[in-house]
């Protein structure tokens, strides 16, 4: 049985001022976090946005050029063979050895804690009992991400970061692998995890940082921040003249409807923010019927983080 114990009394994870540069690239241009016990916290941006660099900091990997780093009231300067007993890691990429089979993996890890769970309950909680005895080099993708994130548990950690945990997998071992991370939450670990999947920081994470060139730029709690977007839905529309001559529409008359909160035009899709779809949607028919438009592409949804994302920077996370 797994039995973190988070301390409530002071934050799982501090960074002050972080900077980091690699040559002429900025990776991480002054970052500062706390993240509360218990709380499952996500890094969330495009490629390159500095969320493994950040991570790999907080892991002790990479050295910033400057700023604090804290963990568990610990720092890697001074306690860096404590925090590596308390403190569990799951790399963007694990190179296992393809020639020991998951148990024998799981042994191997286990034996660098000096405290932790037993390997067959790292087995049973990454739900790997059939493969136990198999060798990883045949394993699948989903069931070697959760050899890798058994073997982030086999120390028992209080804090867990996951760099990227559900990259390149189909859908049901990602769903598979949100199941055990329900089950560590309620188990009351802090977990930090990476990712560039929206639904993923969404249905996980109690917080998220919006991170974009080394920078936070929001950093709330998921349905915080998609009401930051201003309304609970997007209207996307592309609309042409019926006279084939222009199809522009004056934004003025789009965010004059009551209801619609704000509007942008990206690649001639015309994106608006709005309260209500019952209302808003009869009037933005009725506003392109006027200017003798007819619509080409119509399209809803509700707001989510990427709405977020492209409200504060104009680019969708996917384009980068
Ligand atoms: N070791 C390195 N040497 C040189 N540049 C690096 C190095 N590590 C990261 N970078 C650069 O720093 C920037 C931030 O990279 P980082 O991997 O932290 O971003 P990321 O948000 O994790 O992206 P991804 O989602 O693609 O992993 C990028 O421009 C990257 O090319």
């Amino acid at each position: 049985m797994l039995s973190a114990k988070p301390q409530a009394d002071r934050p799982s994870l501090m960074l002050r001022g972080l900077h980091k540069t690699f040559a002429d690239v900025v990776a991480v241009n002054g970052i500062d976090l706390e993240v509360t016990p218990g709380e499952c916290f996500g890094l969330l941006g495009p490629n390159g946005a500095g969320k493994t660099t950040t991570i790999e900091i907080c892991e002790g990997l990479t050295a910033p050029d400057s700023g604090d780093v804290e963990l568990l009231g610990l720092n890697w300067r001074t306690n860096a063979d404590e925090l590596r007993q308390r403190i569990g890691l799951q790399l963007q990429e694990t190179q296992f050895s393809e020639k020991l089979t998951v148990e024998e993996t799981l042994r191997l890890f286990r034996s660098f804690f000096h405290r932790g769970i037993t390997v067959e309950d790292s087995i049973k909680t990454a739900q790997l009992e059939e493969k136990r005895s198999a060798r990883v080099g045949t394993l699948s993708g989903g069931q070697k991400q959760r050899l890798a994130m058994a073997c982030a548990l086999v120390g028992d950690p209080e804090l867990l970061f996951l760099d990227e945990p559900t990259t390149g997998l189909d859908p049901q071992a990602r769903r598979n692998l949100w199941d055990l991370l329900d089950r560590l939450k309620q188990e009351g670990r802090t977990i930090i995890l990476t990712t560039h999947y929206m639904d993923e920081a969404e249905r996980l994470c109690d917080r998220v940082a919006i991170m974009d060139h080394g920078r936070i730029i929001a950093l709330d709690t998921p349905p915080r921040l998609i009401a930051s977007v201003g309304g609970e839905h997007i209207v996307e529309f592309a609309a042409t003249s019926l006279d084939n001559r222009n199809g522009s529409v004056d934004p003025a008359l789009l965010t004059a409807i009551d209801g619609v909160e704000s509007h942008r035009l990206t690649a001639g899709i015309h994106q608006l923010s709005v309260r209500e779809l019952h209302t808003a949607v009869p009037k933005i028919f009725s506003v392109l019927a006027s200017q003798g438009l007819h619509l080409d592409e119509f399209r809803t949804h509700s707001a989510t983080l990427e709405d977020v994302f492209v409200g504060l920077t104009g680019r969708n996370l996917r384009d980068e």
